[in-house]
């Protein structure tokens, strides 16, 4: 029997109400435990809550009961809406520890049941998870989609076509068998798998845009010491963008700033905060701006004069995406080229023009911008082997050897299979349920 997990469900820190769930064969016997009395299925109480060994009052609250396998996870799971105090918490933590099989939830344990019961598919996991981190508007309305189905229907009508023309291939495989010739019409067979294929395609080609909504336009702000590029940094984080959130490699600059343009998320990273540490905590934060920076999509070089752009030809020969700014505009003796971008981070000028053009980059990179289909690494790459063997199939299905065709649209159905988790991704589990946060 497994065991009964629990976690703080509404997060960490100081709040009205705190959200404890509990899933699992004990879930049951906690809440007749604990509370007055276990509210009817999938209905809410308002009650006591006691340590059943000492008889205290631990709080008074809500309590949700959802008996298997209606519920989130599909086991019998029970809720307490409780006080937040940090104390109540934790004595109503301690109290469900107490009772035998009960122990605290890995992050994402939740969500794995849901998965191992058959609740989610792989896709609509992956979907939560993104929805459970985003960020800006356009963030949401992609994992939501991906959440409810978005690609796993389209992979599932995909699978079913090609059991159909499975279906094709082996009865002309039977045909054969009693003498007659096999009623194989490759050409029709070669016609639906390469429509397929073009559909995958066409889903794939939505990739680039899931990224950049789900990682964020990555714009590194580079330049000679002194240029600027923190006070950029801070001039922006403190204008008219909406800021969602800074990420500070210690306790001085802002290294990174996550900007809402329109919905997408823009990260700006100052390139002076990435530097050698000893300190492991900050090397964590420092690796992953470092990381960040490697695949920037744009590099503003910051400068305040054109003799100091020498090293802005590095970037250009990698082929990166590069603008030369003018930093410190309001200077008396400023003079400015034409063709330059000129910025005063302590006036502000020049700021919007900057923020324009970033969002201009944004949309010449995201050409397509249609609503992402594919919006993990792991979907893009299961289908690309997907696409490759539909390409297989394609090669074979003119050889009239229906045993070698339908071998090989067996492997493509497999495939599909993978996207939804419904076969071979047990290697993956541990890496996709990691990415949660506790008591989900
Ligand atoms: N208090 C609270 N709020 C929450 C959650 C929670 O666990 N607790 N959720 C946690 O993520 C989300 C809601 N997710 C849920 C998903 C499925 C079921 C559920 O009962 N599913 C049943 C019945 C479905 C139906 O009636 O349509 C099932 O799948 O069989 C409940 C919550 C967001 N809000």
């Amino acid at each position: 029997m497994s065991d009964t997990i629990y976690a703080v469900s509404s997060g960490i820190g100081r709040a009205g109400v705190a959200v404890i769930r509990i899933s699992g064969p004990q879930a049951r016997t906690v809440g007749e435990a604990m509370a007055s009395a276990l509210p009817a299925d999938r209905t809410i109480g308002y009650s006591v809550l006691r340590d059943p060994g000492s008889g205290d009052v631990l709080d008074r609250g809500l309590v949700l009961w959802f008996a298997a396998p209606r519920s989130f996870t599909g086991e019998d799971c029970l809720e307490f809406q409780i006080h937040g105090g940090r104390a109540v918490i934790a004595a109503v933590l301690r109290t469900i520890g107490t009772f035998p099989a009960c122990r605290p939830a890995e992050p994402g344990e939740f969500t794995k049941r849901a998965y191992l019961n058959g609740k989610m598919d792989l896709t609509s996991v992956e979907g939560l998870a993104d929805l459970i981190d985003s960020d800006t508007e356009l963030q949401r309305q992609q994992a939501m989609r991906q959440y409810e189905g978005g690609l796993a229907r389209r992979v599932d009508g995909w699978r079913l076509r090609l059991i159909e023309l499975m279906a094709l291939v082996e009865a002309s495989i039977d045909f054969a068998d009693e003498g007659e010739a096999p009623a194989f019409q490759s050409q029709a067979i070669v016609d639906e798998l390469e429509r397929l294929r073009g559909e995958v395609r066409a889903a794939l080609a939505t990739s680039r845009h899931g990224e950049i909504v789900r990682e964020g336009f990555v714009v590194l702000i580079s330049g000679p010491p002194n240029a600027g590029k923190s006070s950029l940094l801070n001039a922006i984080a403190q204008r008219d963008v909406a800021i969602v959130s800074d990420i500070p490699g210690t306790t001085r600059d802002l290294v990174e700033v996550l900007i809402d343009l329109d919905g997408v998320p823009v990260v700006l990273v100052d390139s002076a905060g990435i530097r050698e540490t000893d300190d492991p905590v900050e090397r964590i934060g420092i690796d992953r701006v470092r990381r960040r920076a490697e695949h920037a999509d744009l590099v503003l070089w910051l400068s305040e004069a054109k003799a100091d752009d020498a090293g802005a030809e590095a970037y250009r020969k990698d082929g990166r995406p590069l603008v030369l700014v003018r930093t410190k505009a309001d200077r008396a003796d400023f003079k400015l080229d034409s063709s330059e971008l000129a910025i005063s981070a302590r006036t502000g000028e020049g700021l919007p023009d900057l923020i324009g053009l970033i969002r201009s980059s944004v949309s010449d990179l995201d050409k397509h911008g249609e609503p992402a289909i594919v919006t993990s690494d792991r979907q893009r790459l299961v289908l690309l082997d997907a696409e490759a063997r539909l390409g297989r199939a394609i090669a074979v299905a003119p050889l009239g050897q229906p045993e070698l065709l339908a071998e090989e649209l067996r492997r493509c159905a497999l495939a599909f299979a993978r996207v939804s988790g419904k076969v071979g991704v047990e290697d993956l589990l541990d890496s996709i349920f990691a990415r949660f946060c506790f008591g989900k």
